[in-house]
């Protein structure tokens, strides 16, 4: 399906703003001082998980002052659609895992299908230990695993459809400046 440029401009006027910059920016700033407490004499792989992890990581690795690596991965379910399917990896860690502590940086824990799933294959590349940054986990009783949250979560939001801070609405405005809720979603 094609998409006018005047839905997705209405989906953006009409949106609920859950989080303002300044908030998120607060809780990126608390997120990194734990982290830093915690790994700073580690040598972390810090992997961002793409697309949704960009925002959240470029805001967050300066902030984490000690030395560390950075690369990526890419695997999805959600394809641009607002229900998810079966994880799809679009782009697999080439680095080695061997013994080492990774940090996993995304955007949101949703029902933590795709969070599960990358701490599993780190583990079976032979990761030493492996930490999970979120920015946003969704409150709802559907999780993968009963209880599973992130080891670093930055806020908690609504069981709604959200969009900003590298969270995409079927695409688009993974660039918005806050973070938004569709109206009716
Ligand atoms: O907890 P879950 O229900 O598994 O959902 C969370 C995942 O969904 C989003 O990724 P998506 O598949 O939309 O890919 P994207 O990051 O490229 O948008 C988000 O970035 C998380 O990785
Ligand atoms: N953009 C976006 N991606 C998601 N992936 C899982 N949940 C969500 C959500 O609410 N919004």
């Amino acid at each position: 399906m094609s998409l006018d440029m005047e839905t997705i401009q209405q989906v953006r006027a009409e949106a609920d703003c859950l989080y303002t910059k300044a908030e998120l920016d607060t809780a990126i700033n608390r997120l990194a001082s734990e982290i830093t407490n915690e790994l700073a004499d580690k040598n972390p792989i810090a992997f961002c998980v793409m697309n949704g992890g960009l925002i959240f990581a470029g805001q967050l690795l300066p902030q984490l002052d000690f030395p560390l690596e950075v690369s990526y991965l890419h695997a999805t379910r959600y394809l641009n659609e607002t229900n998810g399917g079966e994880l799809f990896w679009k782009a697999k860690p080439e680095i080695s895992f061997i013994d080492r502590d990774i940090l996993i940086i995304d955007d949101i824990l949703d029902e933590g299908h795709t969070l599960s799933a990358i701490i599993q294959y780190c583990q079976h590349a032979g990761a030493n230990a492996v930490y999970t940054a979120v920015l946003i986990d969704k409150d709802h009783n559907r999780k993968a695993i009963p209880g599973f949250s992130a080891n670093y979560t930055g806020l908690k939001c609504a069981d709604r459809f959200i969009f900003g801070y590298g969270m995409d609405y079927k695409g688009y405005w993974r660039n918005a400046p806050g973070i938004f809720a569709v109206k009716g979603l």
